[in-house]
């Protein structure tokens, strides 16, 4: 914490140099000092508050699982075919080519080359750089113009002469689309990863599932709906959450760099030095976790701990200055949608992966996601609407 602030830079990935977005993004600029990030991520956290005040201020929930970014980028719906680029599986197509790339490296993440002037990248981005996700996202998906048809993205143009008068003049709209597409990046595949696991973690373990319907039963009886408000009432599955995300963290690892050299525990840390902290790993550290690889979300009941920063045994979201913008959100969103999966329906695996079980193998990204990812069969419960 004490050298939180000289240890918060980001190093940058080559991939995600292409089209000058690493100049641009709220998640690659430097923390300290930096204007644009600053007034990028107030942007970005004052469109969420307001989202869920004006939800507040009428009395109804926020639909969190159907419209993912409707809070915090627009404030309004964006529907499947106003995504940039086109529809809802070519977008995940390209969130995941985001995401996997940077992991798997360039030449020139390990030997620097001087950045294109014409497009911001590094010669390495055109060896290996996302290229669906780039033309839909960051370079050529949204028009600099505004296009005849009202779309979500209309709306951030709309707004941005707004924008830019509360926040600051550098917020240009060229920052506004790359803090679109960071939130989209960062945050869409990362939410529906985690309730996935929590899915495959319940359906391998019944008597967890058995005790969220049991809370349900106590705490909701024969309602046929869930409400947002119903979740802090659900301790069990508050737990189920925080175990899933200690045990499969969307994002396992993340990467800071120094700004200045630091001494820290009699070593020295030079400034420029990249830093990798490994969440994954301190959350499977049998000396603070014992039986760490079990899933066991009853090490959580009756416990303090949060993932708001605070515990640093648990940091699925992170910490410092550079925690998780998201995290309000994906809180929200996280409860909601597996709540309301658990509630209205009730799960199995299909014959084969019963019998063999489900596999649990991890594929590597910034978004660890399921390897093969998991089916299964639903039906009605009691409680369907
Ligand atoms: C389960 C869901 C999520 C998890 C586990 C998660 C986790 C993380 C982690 C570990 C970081 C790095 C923090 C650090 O370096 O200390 C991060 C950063 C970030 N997240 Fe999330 N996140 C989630 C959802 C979201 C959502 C829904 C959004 C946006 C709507 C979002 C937007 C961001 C952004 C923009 C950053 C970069 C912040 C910065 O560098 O200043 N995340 N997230």
């Amino acid at each position: 914490r004490l050298h939180n602030a000289r240890l918060s830079s980001r190093p940058t990935f080559d991939a995600w140099r292409g089209g000058g977005h690493s100049l641009r993004s709220v998640i690659t600029l430097p923390a300290r000092d930096d204007a644009t990030w600053r007034a990028l991520r107030r942007l970005a956290s004052e469109e969420l508050a307001r989202h869920v005040a004006r939800r507040a201020e009428r009395g109804e929930p926020v639909e969190v699982g159907r419209h993912v970014f409707e809070a915090g980028v627009t404030g309004h719906r964006v529907a499947r075919d106003e995504l940039p680029g086109g529809g809802v599986a070519e977008h995940r197509r390209n969130v995941r080519e985001t995401t996997e790339l940077p992991m798997k490296g360039n030449v020139s993440d390990l030997f620097p080359a001087p950045t294109c002037r014409a497009c911001g990248g590094g010669w390495g981005s055109w060896w290996r750089s996302p290229t669906g996700a780039s033309r839909s996202f960051s370079c050529g998906g949204w028009p600099d113009g505004k296009p005849a048809s009202r779309g979500g993205m209309n709306v951030v143009l709309d707004r941005e002469e707004e924008w830019r008068k509360e926040t600051n003049p550098v917020l240009d709209r060229n920052t506004i689309k790359a803090l679109i597409t960071d939130l989209i990046v960062a945050g869409t595949d990362s939410s529906s990863t985690t309730v996935e696991w929590a899915m495959a973690e319940l359906l391998q373990n019944p008597v967890s599932m058995q005790k969220v319907k049991e809370e349900f039963r106590r705490v909701l009886g024969t309602r046929t709906q869930i409400e947002e408000s119903d979740i802090s009432q659900l301790p069990y599955v508050h737990a189920v959450v925080k175990e899933t995300l200690r045990l499969h963290p969307s994002i396992p690892m993340t990467f800071y760099k120094a700004d200045a050299t630091v001494e820290m525990q009699g070593y020295t840390i030079p400034k420029g030095t990249a830093i990798i902290l490994n969440i994954w790993a301190i959350h499977r550290r049998p000396d603070v976790w014992p039986d760490p690889d079990r899933f066991l979300p009853e090490r959580f009941m009756g416990t303090d701990i949060s993932f708001f920063g605070k515990h640093p045994e648990l940091l699925p979201f992170g910490g410092g200055r550079r925690i998780c913008l998201g995290l309000p959100l994906a809180y929200r969103m996280i409860h909601m949608l597996l709540a309301t999966l658990l509630f209205h329906f009730d799960w199995k695996l299909p014959d084969g992966a019963e019998k063999d079980g489900i596999d649990m193998s991890e594929r590597l990204g910034i978004v660890l996601s399921m390897a093969t990812p998991l089916k299964a069969l639903a039906t009605k419960s009691s409680n369907y609407m």
